[in-house]
């Protein structure tokens, strides 16, 4: 399934009217390419939160762009949610760009999951969870009727904090999806899609030898590369990440955090995760989330060393949260 490529109504997060994306446009500040634009850097030296004060005096002064760093893959205007009377997450709108990793950062119970779970309509699995607003896909509205959301699952994967495989075999959890999907029709293909899924995760020399095992007999942090394998296995655009390697060990943790940073050159990426040095290690775009609304977004590393919100600032020195 893909979304239809056509002209948006909703306004850009920086204000301006909305329209068909340009793939070539880079986003310019001050006439420089902002970095985090395009292809962003990969391998950059870790953004470690500073818990001095004087650091953030210190830090250059450059003012966090609020539009995406690259083509918008998703962009969210005033969604709001509500699980029942309580509303969760507040009038949010946001950019999220393709090829980028976006980070979700927040004390918890900020909204962090339940904004990530807008993005593939997880809350309308939540009896009484209403969502408002609009979340567009490639200008494509995800709410609408003609949108089966069991397809957009599929189109916008999702990897949980506790890794979930089936139980079944490790070829059988990668080769699921695909074969329910209709995206092969012969064994050979299939063997083919299950073999390059799980390269792609990182995890198809550790398991080559014992595809037919069960998937759950694997280590945690296989299991979550396991998990990742299954959702790229149906040619997703967008991973949803919510605190993936929360279960991990340090070692499953930047194994992970490698894969994340692989994968960033063909997906669109977002990641739920409470730890800063994480969310700076990983990611080029990160939203801050306070008591359901957005407080700011931008850059990582501007997010980082000069946020514009007092807020934030106090989150990512550890003042509270
Ligand atoms: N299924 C649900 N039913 C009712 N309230 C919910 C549900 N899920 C989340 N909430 C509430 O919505 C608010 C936002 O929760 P959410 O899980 O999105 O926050 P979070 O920032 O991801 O938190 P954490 O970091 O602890 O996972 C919280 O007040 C939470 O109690």
């Amino acid at each position: 399934m893909k979304f239809p490529f056509f002209q948006s109504p909703v306004k850009a997060a920086d204000g301006h009217e909305g329209g068909p994306v340009d793939p070539t446009e880079v986003p310019k500040m001050g006439g420089q390419v902002l970095p985090g634009a395009g292809e962003a850097p990969r391998g950059e030296s870790l953004l470690t939160p500073s818990t001095d004060e004087g650091a953030h005096s210190r830090a250059p002064t450059v003012t966090a762009p609020n539009f995406p760093a690259g083509p918008t893959k998703i962009a969210a205007r005033d969604v709001s949610v509500f699980y029942g009377d309580k509303q969760a997450l507040f009038d949010v709108s946001l950019d999220i760009p393709d090829k980028t990793v976006t980070a979700f950062i927040g004390p918890s119970g900020c909204g962090k999951s339940t904004f990530l779970r807008t993005m593939n309509r997880m809350n309308d699995t939540i009896p009484g969870c209403k969502v408002t607003g609009r979340i567009e896909m490639d200008g494509g509205d995800i709410n609408a009727k003609a949108i089966d959301p069991v397809l957009l699952r599929a189109q916008v994967g999702m990897v949980f904090q506790k890794p979930n495989p089936f139980p079944k075999t490790i070829y059988e959890n990668v080769a699921y999806g695909p074969r329910i999907h209709g995206l092969t029709s012969n064994k050979g293909e299939l063997d083919g899609i299950v073999e390059a899924s799980l390269k792609r995760a990182g995890l198809w020399d550790e398991v080559a030898d014992r595809l037919h095992s069960a998937g759950t007999g694997l280590s945690g942090g296989q299991q979550q590369r396991l998990v990742i394998a299954r959702a790229i296995a149906v040619n997703p655009e967008v991973i949803l990440m919510d605190e993936p390697c929360s279960a991990l060990d340090p070692i499953a943790t930047a194994k992970i955090e490698e894969l994340i940073d692989e994968l960033r050159e063909r997906f669109c990426i977002v990641i739920v995760t409470h730890s800063m040095a994480q969310a700076a290690r990983v990611s080029q775009r990160t939203a801050f989330f306070h008591m359901g609304r957005l407080v700011e977004h931008g850059n990582t590393e501007e997010i980082f060393t000069n946020p514009r919100e007092r807020r934030t600032l106090d989150y990512i020195t550890g003042r509270f949260g």
